[in-house]
C-alpha cells in the first residue's frame, strides 16, 4: 500500500496562495435555546457573504480581550475570506467553498479541506452530513448526479461530482483511504482486521518520509499499511465512508452526545493519464479532514481516561495552533534574520501536524472551514476558533502546478494493481482451502441481515399464501355458482343476439327505405326548385317582355292626343302587374321554403290539371296572337297599298286654284286689254309654283310621319310577336317536360298560376284592344286624308278647267281687244299702233296694274283652317 505526500517546492513567487478561511456559524441548537443563551455573533448576511466577510462577536460582560481581531468597545470583529450563516445549506457550502478546490484537484493539484471548531458546531455535519443519509445506495440521475437530501455533506458530494466528471474517461484510477488519529494513534478505518489495542504489529500504521519518485527533491509521506480501496462508483465511495464512520471512535461528552473525539482524514487519490502522454499518470490527492472538537477540558468535564483523551486532543490541536502561528508570523515578517529564527515549523511535534504538513504551509491548496456556535455560552470557544482562523488566513501555501505535480508511470501503476490482484487471489485461495467461504464481517453482517430479511419476507409470503389458499377455496365455490349463472346468462345473451340480429335486419331495411325516401325527396326538392327557378325566370322574362311593350306603348301614346287615359290605365295595370308579379315571387319563395314537403306530395296530380288548363289557355292565347298578327299584316298591307299621288294632288290643287281664278277673271273680264294675256300667264305660273310648293311640303311631311309611325308600329308588333312566340316555346318546352311533383297543397300554386294566367290574358286583351283602337284611329285618319285628297283633286280639276277657260277667254279677249287698244287706255293714245313692246316690258307694265292675290284670297279662311287641322292630326 502506498500513499504519497509531496514536499512543497515553490515553483515561483506568483504561485503562492493563502489558505482560504471560511467561517460557518450554525443556528442555535436545542440545548442553547433551552439554556436561553443569547446570540452573540453578528454576520453581514444570514446566508453567505463574500464581498463583506466580517464576523463580529458581542463580548458584553465577558471581559475577554486580546487576539488578532479588532476591538470596538465590547465588540470583536474578525475578517476572513467567506462567512456563512444559519441559512447557508450544504449545497451552497459545496458550490461556493469546495467546487473551486475540487476543480484544482481534477487538474492535478493536491487540495485539502479542513473542518475546525468546537464540539457540536457542525464539523462532521459539514464534511459528511448526518451519517443516516448514507444508509442506502443512491440512484444515478441522467446527468450523472444524485438527488441528495439537504443534510448530505461535502465528502459524498465530492464523490458524486468526481465520477460525474470522470464519466466516459477510461484512463483513471481512484483510490480512497480513511484514517483516524486518536490519542496520537493512527487507525485505519477501512481495515476489517483492525481491532482496538491490537497487538498485531504487522498491521500498525507508520508514517515514513520518502523521496519522491519524480527525483525532484520533493519528499513524500508514506503511511505504511494504510488500506487504499479502489472504487469506480460514488456508491462504492459512500460505502467506504459509512464503514469508516462506523468505526470512528465516539464518546459521550456533556457538550455533544455523539461527539467525535478523534481527527479523521478521508483521502481520495486520483491517478489520471497526463493529457500529452500515454505512459504517465498524474497523481492528485484530496484530503477531507474533520478535526476533533477544540473545547475546553474543564468545561467538558472530562475526567480520568477522558481527561487524558481530552488532553491528547488539545495537544494535537495546540501543536497545530503553533504551526499555524509560526507560519502566520513567518509570512507576515519581511526581516530576513527574523525569518530565519522563525523558519523552524514544529510539524514533527504531533502526528496531526506531520500528516497535515503538506496542507498547511505546503504545496497543497487548502481551505479551512471554522465552525462556530452563535450562543453566548460558547463565546470563549468561538473567540478561540476565530483567532485560529484569522491566523491561518495569513499562511501561504505553494501549490504545485499541473506540470510539476507528482506522477507515476503507467507500468508502475499497473504493477501496483497487479500486486493488489495477486494478493486478493492469494486471499481467495487461502479462503477456499478452509473448505468454506470466508467473508469479512461487514459482508457477513449484510448477508445475515439480507437472509433475515428474506426469512421474514418468506414468512410473510407463506402467511399470505395460506390466506390466498383460503380465499381460493371460497372463490372456487363462488365460481361454481357463477358458472351456472354464466351459462344462463350466455343463453340469454344468445337470445338477445338473435333479437339483435332481427332488429338489425329490420333496421337495415328501414334505413334503406328511409334512404330511398330521402333520395326521392331530394330529387323532388331539386326538381321543384328547378321548376320554381324556371317559373321565376319565365315570369321575369314575361315581365321583361312586357316592359318594352309598355315602353313602346308609352312612346306610341305620346303621339296620340287621346291616349292619356289608356296610358294611365295601362301604367296602373303595369304597376298592378308588377305588384302581382312581386307578390307571386314572394309567395312562391315563402311557399317553397315552408310548405314545400306537403305541396310536393299533391303537386303531381294538380300539375296535370294545371297542364291541361294551361294548354286550353295556350290555344286561345295562340289564336288571339294569330289574329293579332293577321290584323297587323292587314294594317301593313293597307298602309303599303295606300299611295298618295302627288300628281293627282297637284292637279286637284291646280283645278281648285283655277276655279278661283275663273271666278276672279269673270269679274275682270270686261275691263281686260291686250296686255291681259301676258299678265295671265305670269300670274298662273306664280300661283302654280306657290301651290305646288305648299302642297308638296305638307304631303311630304305627312307621308314621312305616317311611314315612320307605320314602321315603328310594325317593328313593335313584330318584336311583340317574336317575344310571345319565344314565351310560348319556353312554356311549351316546360309543359312537354313536366316535373314529377306530388300531392295536395299545390292549390295555392294553381291559384297563383290562374291569377297569373288571368293577368296575362288581361294584358293580351288590353294589347288587342289597344291594337284595335289604334287601327281604328289610323283608319279614320286615312279616310280623312283620302277625303281631303279627294277634295283637293276636285279643286285641282276645277282650277285646271278654270285656267283653260281663262286662256280661252283671254284668247278671245285678245283677238277682240287688239284693234281698239287706244280705247281701253287714254294714256296709250300717243303710242304707235304698229309698235309692239318686248314681253318683259309689257309684263312690267301689266303687273303694276293687276292687284296681287293674298293667301286669304287664294284659300278662303274656312278651307285653310281645315287643311291645317288635317295636317296637324296627320303629324300627331
Ligand atoms: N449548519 C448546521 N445546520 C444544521 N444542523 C447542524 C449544523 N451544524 C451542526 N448541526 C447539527 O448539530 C449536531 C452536531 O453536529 P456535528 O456532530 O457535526 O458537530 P461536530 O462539530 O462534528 O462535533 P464533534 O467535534 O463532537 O464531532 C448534529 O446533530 C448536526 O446535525
Amino acid at each position: 500500500m502506498i500513499s504519497r505526500t509531496g514536499t512543497p517546492v515553490p515553483v515561483s513567487q506568483n504561485s503562492l496562495s493563502n489558505i482560504q478561511v471560511v467561517v460557518r456559524c450554525r443556528g442555535r441548537n436545542e440545548k442553547e435555546i433551552a439554556a436561553k443563551s443569547a446570540i452573540v455573533t453578528e454576520l453581514p448576511n444570514d446566508r453567505y457573504s463574500i464581498i463583506d466577510p466580517y464576523i463580529t462577536i458581542n463580548q458584553t460582560n465577558q471581559g475577554v480581550s486580546g487576539g488578532s481581531g479588532h476591538e470596538f468597545n465590547n465588540y470583536k470583529t474578525f475578517k476572513v475570506d467567506q462567512v456563512y450563516g444559519s441559512q447557508a445549506d450544504q449545497n451552497l457550502m459545496f458550490e461556493k467553498v469546495v467546487t473551486p478546490l475540487f476543480n484544482d484537484f481534477l487538474m492535478g493539484f493536491n487540495v485539502t479541506v479542513l473542518a475546525y471548531g468546537q464540539t457540536g458546531t457542525g464539523k462532521t455535519y459539514t464534511m459528511c452530513g448526518n451519517p443516516e443519509e448514507l444508509s442506502q445506495d443512491y440512484d444515478e440521475l441522467e446527468d450523472g448526479g444524485v438527488e441528495f437530501n439537504e443534510n448530505v455533506g461535502i465528502i459524498p458530494r465530492v464523490l458524486v461530482e468526481l465520477f460525474r466528471k470522470l464519466n466516459g474517461d477510461d484512463d483513471y484510477v481512484v483510490k480512497c483511504s480513511f484514517l483516524e488519529l486518536y490519542n496520537e494513534d493512527l487507525k485505519d478505518l477501512l481495515d476489517d482486521e483492525y481491532e482496538e489495542n491490537s497487538k498485531n504489529i504487522k498491521k500498525r500504521l507508520r508514517i515514513f518520509e520518502v523521496n519522491n519518485n519524480n527525483n525532484n527533491n520533493k519528499k513524500s509521506i508514506l503511511i505504511q499499511n494504510l488500506t487504499e480501496e479502489y472504487i469506480n462508483s460514488f456508491n462504492q465511495g459512500f460505502r467506504l465512508l459509512k464503514k469508516g464512520l462506523k468505526k470512528r471512535k465516539t464518546a459521550f461528552t456533556k457538550l455533544n452526545d455523539f461527539s467525535s473525539r478523534s481527527h479523521t482524514i478521508f483521502t481520495i487519490n486520483l491517478f489520471r493519464k497526463q493529457p500529452n502522454s500515454s505512459e504517465l499518470f498524474r497523481i492528485s490527492k484530496m484530503n477531507l479532514v474533520d478535526l476533533a472538537g477544540s473545547e475546553n477540558i474543564n468545561k467538558s468535564g472530562a475526567i480520568n481516561q477522558r481527561a487524558k483523551e481530552a488532553g491528547s486532543i488539545n495537544q494535537s490541536l495546540l501543536t497545530l495552533g503553533r504551526v499555524i502561528n509560526s507560519l502566520s508570523e513567518l509570512n507576515s515578517t519581511t526581516n530576513t534574520s527574523t525569518k530565519k529564527d522563525l523558519s523552524h515549523i514544529p510539524y514533527r511535534e504531533s502526528k496531526l501536524t506531520r500528516l497535515l504538513q503538506d496542507s498547511i504551509g505546503g504545496s497543497t491548496k487548502t481551505t479551512l472551514i471554522a465552525t462556530i456556535s452563535p450562543a453566548k455560552i460558547n463565546i470563549e470557544e468561538t473567540l478561540s476558533t476565530l483567532d485560529y482562523a484569522s491566523k491561518a488566513k495569513n499562511i501561504k501555501n505553494v501549490p504545485i502546478n499541473g506540470q510539476d505535480c507528482e506522477s507515476i508511470m503507467k507500468r508502475i501503476l499497473v504493477k501496483n494493481l497487479s500486486n493488489e490482484l495477486i494478493k486478493m487471489g492469494l486471499d481467495l485461495s487461502s479462503t477456499r482451502s478452509k473448505n468454506g467461504i470466508y467473508l469479512n464481517e461487514e459482508n457477513y453482517q449484510e448477508i445475515i441481515e439480507t437472509s433475515n430479511s428474506l426469512k421474514s419476507s418468506l414468512k410473510e409470503v407463506n402467511d399470505e399464501n395460506t390466506l390466498l389458499k383460503l380465499k381460493l377455496k371460497k372463490f372456487e365455490s363462488i365460481n361454481v355458482t357463477n358458472q351456472k349463472s354464466i351459462r344462463t346468462l350466455n343463453q340469454e345473451i344468445e337470445e338477445l343476439k338473435r333479437l339483435n340480429e332481427d332488429l338489425h335486419h329490420t333496421n337495415n331495411k328501414l334505413n334503406t327505405s328511409l334512404d330511398d325516401k330521402d333520395n326521392k325527396l331530394k330529387d323532388l326538392s331539386y326538381t321543384f326548385n328547378q321548376f320554381t327557378e324556371i317559373l321565376n325566370e319565365n315570369l321575369s322574362l314575361s315581365f321583361s317582355t312586357i316592359e318594352p311593350l309598355l315602353t313602346s306603348f308609352n312612346e306610341a301614346n305620346d303621339k296620340v292626343d287621346d291616349s292619356n287615359n289608356l296610358l294611365k290605365s295601362f301604367q296602373n295595370f303595369k304597376f298592378e302587374l308588377v305588384d302581382r308579379l312581386n307578390t307571386i315571387k314572394l309567395n312562391l319563395n315563402e311557399f317553397s321554403s315552408t310548405n314545400l314537403p306537403s305541396i310536393l306530395i299533391e303537386f303531381k296530380q294538380l300539375f296535370k290539371k294545371l297542364h291541361q288548363t294551361f294548354e286550353t289557355h295556350y290555344h286561345s292565347f295562340e289564336e288571339n296572337v294569330k289574329k293579332m298578327k293577321l290584323n297587323n299584316e292587314k294594317l301593313l298591307n293597307y298602309i303599303a297599298n295606300t299611295e298618295i299621288n302627288n300628281d293627282k294632288l297637284e292637279q286637284l290643287i291646280k283645278e281648285k286654284v283655277a276655279g278661283q281664278l275663273k271666278k276672279m277673271y269673270s269679274d275682270f273680264n270686261t275691263n281686260l286689254n291686250q296686255l291681259v294675256e301676258e299678265h295671265q300667264k305670269s300670274s298662273l305660273l306664280f300661283v302654280n309654283d306657290s301651290i305646288k310648293s305648299i302642297n308638296h311640303d305638307i304631303v311630304t311631311d305627312y307621308q314621312s310621319k305616317l311611314i315612320t309611325t307605320s314602321q315603328d308600329w310594325n317593328k313593335v308588333n313584330v318584336k311583340y310577336t317574336t317575344n310571345i312566340e319565344k314565351d310560348i316555346q319556353a312554356m311549351n318546352s316546360q309543359l312537354n317536360e313536366p316535373p314529377i311533383i306530388e300531392d295536395s297543397k299545390v292549390k295555392d300554386i294553381i291559384h297563383l298560376q290562374d291569377r297569373n294566367i288571368n293577368d296575362l290574358k288581361h294584358v293580351m286583351k288590353m294589347l288587342n284592344d289597344e291594337d284595335t283602337s289604334n287601327h281604328k284611329k289610323i283608319s279614320k285618319q286615312i279616310i280623312d286624308i283620302n277625303k281631303f285628297n279627294s277634295s283637293l283633286l276636285l279643286q285641282n280639276d276645277n282650277l285646271k278647267n278654270g285656267i283653260i277657260d281663262i286662256n280661252k277667254s283671254l284668247r278671245v279677249i285678245s283677238n277682240t281687244v287688239e284693234p281698239t287698244a287706244t280705247h281701253i287706255s287714254p294714256s296709250r293714245k300717243s303710242v304707235s299702233p304698229t309698235r309692239r313692246l318686248s314681253p318683259a316690258k309689257e309684263n312690267l307694265k301689266i303687273s303694276s296694274k293687276i292687284p296681287k292675290l293674298t293667301n286669304s284670297e287664294m284659300f278662303p279662311p274656312s278651307k285653310k283652317r281645315k287643311v291645317l287641322h288635317q295636317t296637324d292630326r296627320a303629324n300627331m
